[in-house]
């Protein structure tokens, strides 16, 4: 077995008297890309933002390559550097261009030289079909088009793992489809992710795992066909029909 690229070992979070995960293991390998499903409330944006530290954990460990980045008083701008995410709301800066939203955290924080970083933005613009908007600002592009450019942020630091929480949720539906599009790119090429996401549909066809969470728990985790298929797995099967009923 290849040793995980991000490990979570006991993770606990409350907020006062809420808590919120209640003992989470997970393993995750180079590449895999892993859906975290489950009810509005059961824990999956907490989950993610305990993995990169936007919210320290109570109890338990993560572990990056092996290293504790859960451990009290450690930097943390290394390990955001390393571990990318991008939200629901797109959050751009509305008096930039999309180049320059782009281009300001690799410039100030891993001070890379204009030309270069110039050239290595262009170059995701067009990876993600967005050569010709580069130049725009947010309010002159749609919102998929505004979500692709948050995820093009995010990459142009060079994460070694992706975190999405609901990167979809809050598009119109005709533009889900090419945000879709460019996680469906990312898995092709290589990247490790995780997805909090309510799109069954994309997780059933592309994620290597499916973890389905209930009250702060992992309750089912599996391959796709196993945990939409299986009829013995009735917790999830129950929660799938009410996510098809909304
Ligand atoms: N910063 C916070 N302060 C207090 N409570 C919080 C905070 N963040 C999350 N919670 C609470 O934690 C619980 C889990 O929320 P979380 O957003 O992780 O769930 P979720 O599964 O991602 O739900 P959704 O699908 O609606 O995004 C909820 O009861 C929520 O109110």
């Amino acid at each position: 077995m290849p040793e995980a690229k991000l490990s979570l070992r006991g993770v606990e979070k409350s907020f006062g008297a809420n808590q919120v995960l209640r003992g989470i293991d997970m393993e995750v390998t180079e590449g895999e890309m892993i859906c975290l499903i489950g009810a509005s409330g059961s824990g999956k944006s907490t989950l993610l933002r305990c993995i990169n530290q936007l919210e320290p954990i109570d109890e338990g460990r993560v572990l990056l390559d092996g290293q504790d980045i859960s451990e009290p008083g450690l930097d943390l701008g290394p390990v955001r550097r390393r571990i990318g995410i991008v939200f629901q709301s797109y959050n751009l800066f509305p008096h930039m261009s999309a180049l320059e939203n782009v281009t300001l955290a690799p410039r100030r924080v891993l001070h890379e030289e204009a030309t270069a970083l110039q050239a290595r933005a262009a170059t995701l613009f067009a990876r993600f079909g967005l050569a010709e908007h580069m130049l725009k600002y947010p309010d002159q592009l749609s919102g998929g088009q505004q979500q692709r450019v948050a995820v093009i942020r995010a990459l142009a630091m060079r994460p070694e793992i992706m975190l999405f929480d609901e990167i979809t949720a809050a598009l119109d539906p005709e533009l889900v489809g090419e945000v879709l599009a460019v996680l469906r790119q990312l898995r092709e090429e290589g990247m490790t992710m995780l997805l909090a996401t309510h799109e069954m549909g994309f997780a059933r066809d592309l994620a290597d795992r499916v973890c389905f969470m209930d009250g702060g728990v992992i309750v089912e985790e599996g391959p796709p066909e196993q945990i939409f298929s299986a009829p013995q797995v009735a917790r999830t099967q129950a929660f799938l029909a009410s996510v098809l009923r909304q």
